[in-house]
């Protein structure tokens, strides 16, 4: 992922300047029973398409992180024994039958994590990573505190320099650009899959945008409705799309997925602002 370091200022990075300007999460806490306390646990999703090289110590790793109980694979229709590698490695697996996308992988977790959420209890929160990124996932644990104090709905990884990596920074300004036009708000790395989220913000972000734009869609459309979202510097590693000919074709699906992402959600604003008020 291309890395960017134009200046922020404090109040639009989402990240606290110092303990007393802390924001405050929009998701609302689940009462329990007087006198129960619940551990908030937290399931960890991985969408993987095709990554049996790197998908066991990436799971061996997310298994560290602190308050995770479920690792949960999507295998979304791999070619490769995926599936098979992160059945032995101990994720739960489930799988596409055909390849539907990251975003459809994302959902698929959402909702089998739903099912495995005990009742009477607050829902887990859901920690997506990639596949690739080997023994670093379990940096990602730096993802939860925020969201589990109620400091914030979302936590973004902020990724370092990838070596290898051979981006232009097109699509990752050309989604920086929309975000902040949409909400006001400038993200370093409007990409970042890396995310800590609740159930309550996620189901809010539901039906995700397809493919690509995912996290573009859904940082604009939490945010437009007062959830926070926070980005934090996570010392990951993970397989960069290079300058060749697959990185290429790669960065032109990433950008029409954005694109559309994006369209779709300007055009709801628009019809929003249009749109004749028929109340008393
Ligand atoms: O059809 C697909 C393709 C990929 N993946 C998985 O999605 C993740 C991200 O894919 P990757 O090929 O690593 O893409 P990158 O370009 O490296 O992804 C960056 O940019 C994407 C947005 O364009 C974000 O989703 C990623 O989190 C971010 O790391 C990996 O676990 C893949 O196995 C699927 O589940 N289904
Ligand atoms: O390599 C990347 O960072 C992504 O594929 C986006 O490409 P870009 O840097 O050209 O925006």
């Amino acid at each position: 992922m291309t890395q960017d370091d134009s200046p922020q200022d404090a109040a639009s990075s989402g990240i606290p300047a110092s303990p007393g300007e802390l924001p405050v999460a929009k998701t609302t806490r689940v009462p329990t029973p007087e006198g129960v306390r619940f551990r908030q646990r937290v399931a960890v999703i991985i969408p993987a398409k095709d990554e049996a090289k790197r998908i066991a110590a990436t799971i061996r790793s997310a298994r560290a992180i602190p308050n995770v109980d479920l690792v949960l694979v999507v295998d979304d229709g791999s070619e490769d024994a995926t599936q098979h590698v992160a059945r032995d490695a101990g994720a739960v697996v489930v799988r596409h039958p055909h390849n539907r996308g990251k975003a459809a992988a994302m959902e698929t977790g959402a909702l089998v994590v739903a099912m495995r959420d005990v009742p009477g209890r607050p829902p887990r929160h859901l920690l997506f990573i990639d596949a690739d990124l080997g023994e670093t996932a379990v940096a990602t644990a730096a993802l939860v505190p925020p969201v589990m104090q109620g400091v914030a709905d979302m936590a973004i990884a902020i990724i370092p320099p990838q070596p290898g990596a051979g981006g232009h920074g097109f699509v990752v300004g050309a989604a920086r650009r929309a975000i902040q036009s949409l909400t006001g708000w400038t993200p370093k790395q409007p990409l970042s899959g890396m995310r800590c989220i609740t159930r309550e913000a996620f189901e809010t972000g539901t039906p995700l945008a397809r493919g690509w734009g995912v996290e573009v869609g859904l940082t604009i459309d939490l945010l437009r409705r007062g959830y926070v979202a926070v980005e934090i510097p996570c010392e990951i590693r993970h397989r960069p799309s290079g300058k060749d000919f697959k990185g290429q074709m790669h960065r032109a699906a990433q950008y029409r997925d954005v694109q559309l992402a994006i369209n779709s959600r300007r055009i709801r604003r628009t019809a929003g602002a249009v749109r004749p008020h028929h109340g008393s």
